[in-house]
């Protein structure tokens, strides 16, 4: 009998398991069985490798406790752990189950100190931490739940078996509303679940309270501004708003800019829902504002569903949910935009952009590339977001031409 709730009896071998060996390759996949399997090439770089090898996991019925403790020991693991060790990203799931997966880590201990088993052990005392090791023999290697040296007790025996890629990648599976909500209600129900712990949703909620009273706006055009950080959004905006005699507005809107920095420090399904509640009330202000003159918004919902994905979904951007998922739908009760823009710059003219502004000069080559699959991965994800889809401008050229491409747009779809 396994001593936690984590992974019920049985269910264990159903599940497979996922480790972000290397972000640029697909994860490595294994389930278990009772009878040994001889491993390939791949499996041993990651489980022949000498050191002590283990995962962990965190389940828990409580979606809060559960996003804050994985966090919690994502934060532990980069801070303590030596040196010496590698930690994985590792999931267990259960093949296009959405839903289904539970997150960790995978650890590989090259060290001859304790030092990771100790700082596993203190993770243990949490009930929701379920950790496991990982033993070799010959052309073997087996699965055991871990308990530290001084309290060892009869394990049983599960053997690592390769298992293929199932049809979606496992990091798209928990997207709907953990990442991504698809209706007012389930973000706000988030906020209500850490009242106790993050006070200040309770004045987010107040304030979203406060402001629904949306019209469906049959007035004037409502038109979003999307992009990557310095695609020259602020420009843009603000030189629409002299010319079109505009109101301006944006998500998260001025209201929250106080909480931003509280939330953006928390786990994804908190930071997410914060930003999620933002553009309802950025959609009554909206409301309000298209019954007197044209509405420019700079962001809404394509950024917060496109960087919710793009940071939910590990390593490439094949990795994505498919073309024609439900995920890129818009919701049903949020107030639609009458055009969608998409500015566009190449990474180079972006970077400069950046460093102009005085920002990402000593970003390391690491970064750099994960920054690079992270940048495609919200493009591409901004470019499936459906009813409505955005429309792509290249904005690498002066500002100037890239208004009046941009009116002449507005001109055309909105009849401005
Ligand atoms: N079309 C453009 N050509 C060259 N530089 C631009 C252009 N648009 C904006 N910039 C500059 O790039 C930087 C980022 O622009 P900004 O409008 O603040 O972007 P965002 O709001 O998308 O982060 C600013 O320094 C701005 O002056
Ligand atoms: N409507 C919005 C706006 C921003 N977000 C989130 C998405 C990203 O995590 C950040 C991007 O914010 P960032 O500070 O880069 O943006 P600006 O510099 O304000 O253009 O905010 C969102 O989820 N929804």
């Amino acid at each position: 009998m396994l001593r936690r709730a984590m992974f019920r009896c049985g269910e264990l071998c159903s599940r497979v398991f996922a480790v972000e060996f290397d972000l640029r390759a697909e994860p490595l996949y294994f389930t278990l069985s009772s009878s040994p399997q001889v491993l390939h090439h791949d499996y041993q770089r990651l489980f022949g490798e000498c050191g002590k090898l283990f995962s962990l996991h965190v389940q828990s019925e409580n979606r809060i406790e559960k996003a804050q403790t994985h966090a919690e020991i994502k934060h532990k693991l980069s801070s303590t752990i030596s040196r010496d060790c590698d930690v994985f990203e590792a999931s267990s799931f259960i093949p296009d189950d959405e839903n289904s997966v539970v997150k960790g880590f995978f650890i590989r201990d090259k060290s001859t100190t304790t030092l990771s088993e100790d700082l596993l052990n203190t993770l243990r005392q949490n009930k929701t931490v379920c950790v496991f090791s990982y033993k070799r023999e010959g052309q073997y290697c087996w699965q055991e739940l871990w308990s530290p040296v001084s309290q060892v007790k009869e394990s049983v025996r599960q053997y690592i078996t390769p298992a293929t890629a199932a049809e979606h990648h496992p990091s798209t599976l928990n997207i709907r509303n953990a990442d991504v909500f698809y209706s007012m209600d389930e973000a706000y129900k988030v906020l209500q679940e850490c009242t106790d712990i993050i006070p200040e949703s309770k004045e987010v909620l107040k304030l979203v309270d406060e402001q629904l009273e949306t019209s469906s706006g049959d007035g004037f055009p409502v038109i979003v501004i999307e992009g990557l950080d310095a695609t020259g959004k602020t420009t843009l905006t603000e030189a629409l708003r002299e010319s079109l005699n505009a109101t301006l507005l944006k998500s998260p809107p001025q209201c929250l800019a106080s909480f931003r920095q509280r939330f953006d420090s928390e786990p994804p399904l908190i930071r997410r829902a914060f930003y999620a509640l933002g553009n309802y009330i950025t959609a009554a202000h909206i409301g309000k504002e298209s019954l007197r003159a044209p509405v420019i918004v700079d962001r809404y919902w394509h950024s917060t569903a496109a960087y919710a994905i793009a940071t939910a979904v590990s390593g490439r951007v094949e990795n994505l949910p498919r073309l024609d998922s439900e995920l890129y739908q818009w919701p049903g009760d949020l107030l639609q935009p009458n055009l969608v823009l998409l500015l566009t710059v190449n990474p180079e003219e972006r970077l400069r952009r950046l460093r102009d502004r005085g920002q990402d000069k000593t970003v390391e080559e690491a970064e750099l590339e994960l920054n690079q699959l992270f940048r495609l991965k919200v493009e591409e994800a901004y470019k499936r977001i459906q009813n409505p889809a955005c429309i792509i401008v290249d904005a690498s050229p002066s500002p100037q031409e890239v208004l009046q491409q941009v009116q002449h747009l507005i001109r055309n779809k909105c009849h401005l």
